[in-house]
């Protein structure tokens, strides 16, 4: 490769990524595996469209799958571009969605200042929705169908559709609560996730003239993660990039990798990528075989495991940084265990000088596991944050903060209005709620409507017709204050002035005080949002704060983002900062990388989880959610299971997972291979040479009969202990019961 004449921009990429970069014309289809490269040629192709073929940012639309991986693509691409790449426009699907939405919701129907409604509310206004109907809900789940309404809007079937469709007597009733379910939403001013991508593409096809601006304005389009974009997603990439009147296309340039599709539960089709040259005849297609990211150890597992797929194009990744070090694995006792290997080697690592905490991810197959790692690194002292998960924005009072924001946005909004009638208690009870509702329904008028005029609703007692005028009155007074007051001025008004700050205030329960730190932790919120508008005035920006909120609350939302916790793992992080431990989902991994990771939990009926076990497609689905995982590690991977789990309470054991074994024996040393906790076992890893407890501290040498006390459960007694292994099971009686604790983790004293 000469450099003499290279591009500063195009060094740094080999000849397939260039290639990938400078191609000019036609639909482009980068398909690769893990770490090969993908998405920097996706930066780097941006920074050459607007440094060497005079692109302005305005042209571009690209496309990330998560708002993590649209907020690092950005910096990325500002560390290449500059404060220029403030005017374009990359994100999720949904929120470029939501941009378009605003500025074409009328032609919808829709008010401007349209409310989102996240899955949360989607299911609670088809609870709503199930009970006007008076399904049963044992054999007309409203979650059931909330999820099937889901799948249908990925699929481009409107309830229309659908009705003229449905067969059978379940479909019917379906069609019959998903007609209602749109309805509602269109009387409250609200979409939900679903619509946003489903009318954005009504909308292109049914308004030609709003679909010639957006293609006219977005000459370049770019996908990243292609192979998780569902039908609906698909259908919006091809009419944003469909021929205008009498000009060419845009550009579309799309990366992805078969092998790292994750999200068929979600509607997501391969088929996208598999067949994109069919569908883009003048397709051109590069494929990218080195990977940069991990040892060749890292990626001869990869490849090892994701082989046992059926129906896939095989490639082959290699790696120039040669062998590196072996997987290592670990059996735990249980999942305490598990979590005090992987602090402990988080610990050896630092101290070796061979790793930041912040380098460190640990994965697991679902959001529950977290708990137990969250307590163990608490213990120990080890800094973490969870990723996705633990959700800031569904707690109860940041919802409610969020419900009272939204009526002001929007009074219209049922859902919301419904949820803060009563809360805090203003004595409008179940009775009150219910008379209104038929009342508004026989009128043919919204909730909020009927409220206004209390005095109309037959069978309103005297009381509560004084408690809802009050209410609207405080919803009238809050609303004055929209236009001239900031969100965060805003929060802490309604805090204040519906007495629901007073209300938790004046209460003993300890929770109580987690909810105000929640309550202040959002006000924050609102205050960063303000200092990210550079001085622009953020009175009356209530509407743009929410969207910004709801964005941010979906499936990959980072609580500790709000907190300014260290900045994203890898690469980007500051240099001076040792940075914490990541914790995340499976699912949340994607596309990022960690020079250290850890994968837990590796069981059958763990991962692959059990309902995927008896379907051989939901497997290789499985499958390539490992294959993820194993990719993201650049130089150290760790393997662990656990023999005991608690699962609803109970321990239960699980078989060792089955992606484990597809993995050569040749690539992983087992730290430790069998559970220290069998019956016969005498030793444990305490008295191993290198196996070092956090800390350090014994436990209180215990014995059966012992009387203890702990923390959370109370007084409690030894009924076995095994002090070699440190392991004690321990009654604590009632609701209880016999826990399985780790004597030197365990908050317990002997007595
Ligand atoms: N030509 C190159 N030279 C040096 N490093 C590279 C090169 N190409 C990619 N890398 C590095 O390799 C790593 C993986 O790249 P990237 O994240 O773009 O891969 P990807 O194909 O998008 O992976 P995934 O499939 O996991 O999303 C990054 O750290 C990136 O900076
Ligand atoms: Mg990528």
């Amino acid at each position: 490769m000469s450099t003499t004449e290279t591009h500063p921009l195009l060094a740094g990429l080999n000849p397939q990524q260039r290639a990938a970069v400078e191609h000019a014309g036609g639909p482009l289809l980068i398909v690769a595996g893990a770490g090969s490269g993908k998405t920097r040629v996706l930066t780097h192709r941006i920074a050459h469209l607007l440094g060497e073929r005079g692109v302005h940012p305005g042209q571009i639309l690209a496309i990330t799958f998560t708002n993590k991986a649209a907020a690092e693509m950005k910096e990325r691409v500002d560390a290449l571009v500059g404060p220029r790449s403030r005017a374009m426009w990359v994100m999720t699907f949904h929120s470029a969605c939501v941009r378009i939405l605003r500025r074409e919701a009328k032609r919808l129907g829709f008010p401007t200042s349209f409310s989102i409604y996240d899955q949360a509310d989607a299911q609670r206004l088809m609870a709503l929705v199930c009970r006007e109907l008076d399904l049963d809900p044992k054999r007309y789940p409203p979650r059931s169908f909330s999820a099937q309404v889901s799948n249908l809007k990925n699929e481009l079937i409107d309830y229309e559709t659908f009705k003229a469709r449905a067969s059978t007597h379940m479909e019917q009733t379906l069609a019959q609560a998903y007609e209602m379910y749109q309805a509602r939403l269109m009387q409250a001013g609200a979409m939900d996730f679903d619509d946003l991508i489903m009318l954005t593409v009504n909308l292109l096809q049914v308004f030609p003239e709003a679909a010639e601006h957006y293609r006219r304005r977005f000459r370049h389009v770019l996908v990243d993660e292609y192979q998780d974009t569902n039908h609906a997603q698909y259908e919006l990439v091809r009419e944003l990039t469909a021929p205008i009147d009498g000009g060419a296309a845009a550009e579309l340039c799309v990366v992805g990798d078969a092998d790292q599709s994750i999200y068929a539960f979600r509607g997501a089709t391969i088929r996208n990528i598999l067949e994109f040259e069919r569908d883009y005849p003048d397709a051109t297609t590069i494929l990218l075989e080195q990977n940069y990211r991990s040892t060749q150890t890292i990626l001869s597992a990869a490849n090892a495991v994701i082989e046992r797929n059926a129906d896939r194009k095989p490639k082959r990744l290699w790696s120039e940084q040669g062998q590196g070090h072996r997987i290592v694995g670990y059996v735990a006792d249980n999942e305490h265990d598990e979590a005090a290997f992987v602090a402990r080697e988080v610990d050896r690592l630092t101290d070796a000088g061979d790793a930041r905490p912040g380098d460190v991810a640990v994965f697991y197959r679902t959001n529950a596991q977290s708990r137990v790692f969250e307590e163990v690194f608490i213990r120990v002292g080890l800094p973490y944050k969870v990723v996705g998960g633990v959700r800031f924005y569904e707690r109860k009072e940041v919802r409610d903060l969020l419900a009272y924001l939204r009526v002001l946005a929007n009074p219209e909004d049922t859902v919301s209005l419904r949820r803060i009638l009563n809360v805090p208690k203003r004595g409008i009870g179940d009775r009150a709620e219910a008379v209104v509702e038929a009342h508004a329904a026989r009128e043919r008028i919204s909730f909020w409507r009927a409220l206004r005029r209390p005095e109309d609703v037959p069978g309103m007692a005297t009381r509560s017709i004084n408690a809802v005028r009050e209410f609207v009155a405080l919803l009238d007074e809050l609303g004055e204050a929209v236009e001239t007051s900031t969100p965060a001025d805003l929060v802490e008004r309604i805090l204040v002035k519906s007495g629901y700050l007073a209300e938790l205030q004046a209460s003993k329960d300890p929770q109580d005080e987690t909810r105000i730190e929640n309550l202040q932790e959002f006000e924050s919120v609102a205050r960063e949002y303000e200092e990210r508008l550079d001085g622009e005035s953020a009175e009356g920006r209530l509407v743009d704060f929410l969207e910004q909120v709801a964005l941010v609350a979906d499936a990959d939302s980072i609580p500790g983002g709000a907190k300014g916790n260290p900045a994203a793992p890898g690469e980007e992080g500051p240099a001076d900062d040792q940075g914490v431990v990541t914790l995340m989902t499976l699912h949340t991994a994607k596309g990022l990388e960690f020079p250290v990771v850890f994968l837990t939990g590796m069981e059958d009926g763990v991962f692959p989880h059990l309902r995927a076990m008896s379907n051989p497609k939901e497997l290789e689905e499985e499958r390539r959610l490992a294959y993820v995982g194993i990719t993201r590690a650049r130089q150290r991977l760790y393997v662990s299971r656990s023999w005991v789990r608690s699962s609803w309470g109970a321990p239960q054991t699980n078989p060792p997972s089955r992606f484990l074994g597809e993995v050569p024996d040749t690539l992983i040393d087992w730290e430790r291979d069998a559970p220290s906790l069998k019956p016969s076992a005498a030793t444990g890893p305490a008295s191993r040479p290198g196996v070092r407890a956090p800390g350090g501290k014994p436990g209180p040498a215990l014995a059966p009969g012992d009387r203890v006390t702990h923390d959370s459960f109370g007084l409690g007694t030894v009924v076995t202990a095994d002090n070699a292994s440190g392991k004690a099971s321990v009654d604590f009686g009632g609701d209880t019961g016999v826990k399985q604790l780790i004597v030197r983790y365990a908050p317990m004293e002997k007595l």
